[in-house]
């Protein structure tokens, strides 16, 4: 196809707006691509190569500003295309009106009609363009840029330099792609969906789907070395988790930075971030650590900064590592780097996506159980593989959730154990708990001694609110409460003990402290006639006394919205 062509049918897919529209047009272009489907879907998305490969094309603005000035000829700089991008607003536009079209230049001297400039062409010249680097690739990136302008007609090279510059905008997204590939070749736009969310690749998709149809679009797998999208979470409550689901799987949530391990034992390991950029070369820990895996894997998971001891430090100092191309072996001594996986996409030539939750787990407990109890020899390392459970009540997650803060983490993940992995989608199927918006200073009333580990300190405290006589009680907080914090509330509240049942004391109301909730909801269990749903301990307010505290008033004006 020429890109003449291509161009004219971007023109009228940008000035359509209604969808079902772009959608027709665009499946009517598939159609007709022939050969260069693979890179005219590509193209329409502003992309050279695949998405799941994170080569760029590296042209900076002047760059492309240095080329569209060569192509317009002696009388044009850059600093001119500058200029009348700064009036037009979009690089397109400039190109557009700068009249190019191969009567000035270079590389028409000897050839009076070029070969007009084909799809093919211009793919083929951008990747060998993205592969150029080091010294002299400016030059050579200018060069190669200059010869595709100055063949380009006008529309050709409104969208060559939108392309180069990364601002395709001609108004198509994936999920029109996706349906045009449907209506082009009459296929399920659901069995397209999934084949890109494996194939990670439109154009490879849609000549499955002209070629070998619903079943080739179904035998799409992933490879090893390959990276895919990374499944989302949602914000949600613990309540969500309750309600939507029979059962909730309660993870920790790290505070790291996502990475998709790929590894095989008979080739290489790769480790992707988040948006598939190459990081193996500033994680060497994580190579070491996967490879006495011997059967090939994709794990999903964490990239976490950790101290001597194995606990997690902040966000920032994985940062310090992340994308690092030098001194990554000194900044290992600074900062060591753990993988804590929580899921498994691919063993041993089975792909798992469509593979429940738990099943998923189960497999990578597997493959993790040789390296994992490698390390295990060595307490300080920690645990590879992140704590997982399924629960079926709210006093289950609290307990998780403690246990991660308590650990030092950011919080937890809930997870509908049947679900499948969807890559790349925000689902409701991974939710990250919603930290607390409002909060309440309620004045504590009694306490429990805590178990086991905790059974010298009290460890779950009456919480009241203050009414017109006196105090009424409306729930109990045992969450995100420290052991540090335990002995300090015990040694302040054993001297206001004024009666004990059991574990069970009532105490004198002195101390205030502020507490999150989830919700509000009538309940005849506290004298309130309210309980707080995942009531979350967030300070103690030493500055407040208990005449200070929240009313049954306020907490009634709450619950009435
Ligand atoms: N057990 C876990 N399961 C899934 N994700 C986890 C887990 N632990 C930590 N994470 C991290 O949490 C991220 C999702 O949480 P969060 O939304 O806070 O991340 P973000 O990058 O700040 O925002 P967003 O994903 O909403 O753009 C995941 O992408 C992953 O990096």
């Amino acid at each position: 196809m020429d890109f003449a062509d291509f161009a004219d049918r971007a023109a009228a897919v940008e000035a359509e707006s209604a969808d079902l529209e772009v959608t027709s047009l665009v499946a009517d272009l598939f159609v007709d691509s022939g050969i260069d489907l693979p890179v005219v879907a590509r193209l329409l998305l502003g992309r050279v190569v695949p998405a799941w490969d994170s080569t760029t094309l590296d042209v900076g603005p002047s760059l492309c500003h240095e080329a569209l000035a060569r192509a317009a000829g002696p009388n044009v700089i850059a600093d001119d295309v500058a200029d009348r991008l700064a009036e037009a607003g979009e690089i397109g536009a400039v190109a557009e009106s700068l009249d190019l079209d191969g009567q000035q230049g270079l590389a028409t001297f000897g050839a009076a009609d070029p070969e007009p400039l084909t799809v093919a062409e211009v793919d083929t010249r951008l990747r060998d363009l993205a592969a150029a680097a080091g010294a002299g690739s400016h030059d050579h990136k200018v060069d190669v840029l200059f010869g595709l302008f100055n063949r380009a007609d006008s529309l050709s090279a409104r969208y060559l330099a939108r392309l180069v510059l990364s601002e395709m905008r001609v108004g198509v997204g994936e999920g029109i792609v996706r349906d045009a590939i449907a209506e082009a070749f009459d296929v399920p736009v659901a069995a397209v969906e999934r084949a890109l969310q494996v194939e990670n690749d439109c154009g490879a998709v849609a000549v499955r789907a002209r070629d070998k149809g619903t079943d080739g679009l179904n035998a799409a797998a992933l490879v090893v070395g390959r990276p895919v999208s990374a499944m989302l979470a949602q914000a949600g409550t613990a309540v969500d988790a309750l309600d939507a689901w029979a059962s909730v799987a309660v993870e920790t949530k790290f505070d790291g930075a996502r990475v998709q391990v790929h590894h095989d034992p008979a080739g290489d390991t790769r480790v992707f971030s988040r948006n598939l950029e190459d990081v193996t070369d500033a994680l060497p820990e994580i190579v070491e650590f996967v490879a006495g895996i011997d059967v090939p894997v994709i794990l999903d998971g964490e990239a976490l900064a950790v101290d001597d001891a194995g606990d997690p430090l902040p966000f920032q100092e994985v940062l310090r590592r992340f994308r690092r191309k030098h001194d990554v072996a000194r900044m290992r001594e600074e900062v060591t780097i753990e993988f804590r996986a929580f899921d498994c996409l691919h063993v041993d030539g089975t792909d798992l996506l469509d593979a429940p939750l738990l099943d998923r787990r189960e497999r990578l407990t597997d493959v993790l159980s040789p390296v994992v109890d490698r390390r295990a020899t060595d307490a300080a390392r920690g645990a590879a593989l992140s704590p997982f459970a399924v629960v079926d009540g709210a006093d289950a997650i609290a307990a998780h959730e403690a246990d991660a803060l308590d650990a030092g983490h950011e919080g937890i993940m809930l997870k509908d154990p049947d679900s499948a992995y969807t890559p790349g989608k925000r689902g409701q199927n991974w939710l990250k708990r919603k930290p607390d918006v409002e909060t309440l200073d309620l004045v504590v009333t009694g306490a429990e001694w805590g178990e086991g580990r905790r059974a010298n300190h009290l460890g779950t405290f009456l919480l009241s609110a203050r009414a017109e006589d006196g105090f009424v009680t409306i729930g109990k907080v045992a969450t995100g409460i420290t052991d540090e914090r335990l002995a300090d509330l015990t040694d302040r509240l054993e001297p206001l003990i004024r009666g004990r049942e059991g574990t069970e004391v009532d105490v004198e109301p002195r101390v205030v402290l502020e507490v999150g909730y989830e919700e509000i909801q009538a309940s005849p269990t506290y004298g309130s006639g309210y309980a707080l749903r995942f009531p979350r301990f967030v300070a103690v307010r030493e500055d407040k006394t208990p005449n200070e505290a929240d009313s049954l008033a306020r907490v009634e004006r709450l619950v009435d919205g």
